[in-house]
């Protein structure tokens, strides 16, 4: 049962300096979500916590804290450290507000606990929702810097043999693709590590990124750049349990709220569609170019649009706001997948030929 006593003056003082540091912390990330990411799904997170933050310290009347808050009087105005006045850029500054953020809402937990432990508990909640905001700013940092402008991404087959394998992956690296994507679901484990090893090798030297379709543990073992999961394969946590932090995990979406929870778990790319029909893989329903619009505007973790995609349709998806495809057919059934390869990053208004952009 909450203490009946009337709460220590010192702990209201307390709180109030750290639900003012919680709430205008809140508000710096949010403004960075926003206004320099443009990303809508981060910011509405930001503001829902700054929303639930103002919600739980409401518990504490406003008169209460203003009697109890001594500004002039308070000894920390005078500690500065040199790091407080240095910010190297945006993305500093909002990751020392996420540091203020959930420290704030850690002292706000346990000594709320004082007055109730319903309010403590409350302010767990939020600092939880906290991490989760700075786990979703984080990997998309991490995303974007990882797969910088890769606009084209090609999945492949291993082919009849390891050299006409590595033929085709070099060639397709020299013609611009920028992220390769091994997918064959035939192949057994050896013939499959074997394929992902020249390919990995292939595109190391091409400085392409190199990614095996559902198997982490064989992106580990040929040394991939990392792994493509669908909604119905490890988990993203489970899956980087595999890969570890240094290789890229990328996950299939179809719906808003899968990418939403992608990201939030720590996806560094997202694969969004179906969008057009694929006669690579059937699909009992296509979410289409809506979809491809729909987490244009709100997500910023690199999403490539997948699913039919050809040169013919691939208009529909940049007017849809996504500029990364990733493409199957169009490349590999093509009758000169090099050429097709320059076509379609033409169209994506990226440099035709050069070698793969992204590290
Ligand atoms: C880039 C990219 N996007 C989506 C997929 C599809 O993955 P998944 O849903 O696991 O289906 P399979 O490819 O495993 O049949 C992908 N492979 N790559
Ligand atoms: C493997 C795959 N996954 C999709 C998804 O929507 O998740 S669409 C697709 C097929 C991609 O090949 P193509 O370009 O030949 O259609
Ligand atoms: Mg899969």
């Amino acid at each position: 049962m909450p203490d009946t006593s009337p709460p220590d003056p010192h702990v209201i003082r307390l709180m109030d300096a750290s639900l003012n540091r919680a709430s205008e912390g809140a508000r710096v990330v949010e403004d960075y979500a926003r206004f320099v990411l443009d990303d809508a799904h981060l910011s509405r997170l930001g503001k829902e916590l700054r929303h639930g933050i103002a919600a739980a310290g409401a518990t504490l009347p406003m008169a209460d804290r203003l009697a109890c808050r001594n500004t002039p009087g308070d000894v920390g105005t005078a500690i500065t450290t040199a790091s407080e006045s240095q910010r190297a850029d945006a993305a500093d500054v909002c990751n020392a507000s996420l540091g203020r953020l959930q420290e704030a809402l850690r002292s706000l937990e346990e000594y709320g606990k004082t007055i109730d432990p319903a309010l403590g508990a409350a302010f767990e909640r939020l600092r939880y929702d906290a991490y989760t905001l700075a786990a979703g700013l984080g990997t998309t940092e991490r995303g974007r810097n990882r797969l910088g402008d890769a606009r084209l991404y090609v999945l492949i087959e291993a082919g009849p043999s390891d050299e006409a394998f590595e033929q085709l992956t070099e060639s397709l690296c020299a013609a611009g693709v920028q992220v390769l994507q091994l997918r064959d679901k035939r192949l057994d484990d050896r013939r499959l590590v074997e394929r992902a090893r020249i390919m990995a090798a292939v595109c190391r030297r091409h400085g392409v990124v190199s990614i095996v379709n559902d198997r982490a543990d064989i992106a580990v073992a040929a040394g991939a750049d990392g792994v493509h999961i669908g909604q119905d394969e490890l988990t993203v946590a489970d899956a980087r349990s595999v890969v570890g932090p240094g290789r890229l995990v990328g996950v299939s979406t179809h719906r808003i709220e899968q990418a939403r929870a992608a990201r939030l778990a720590g996806a560094d790319y997202l694969g969004v569609g179906p969008t057009f029909p694929s006669t690579t893989k059937s699909f009992a329903d296509f979410p289409g170019i809506d979809f491809v619009r729909q987490v244009a505007a709100e997500i910023t973790l690199p999403a490539f649009a997948i699913g039919g995609i050809t040169a013919e349709n691939i208009s529909e998806v940049v007017a849809a706001g996504l500029r990364r495809v990733a493409v199957g057919a169009a490349v590999t059934g093509a009758s000169d997948p090099a050429a097709a390869v320059r076509s379609l990053r033409e169209a994506l208004g990226a440099p035709v030929g050069g070698e793969g952009s992204s590290g």
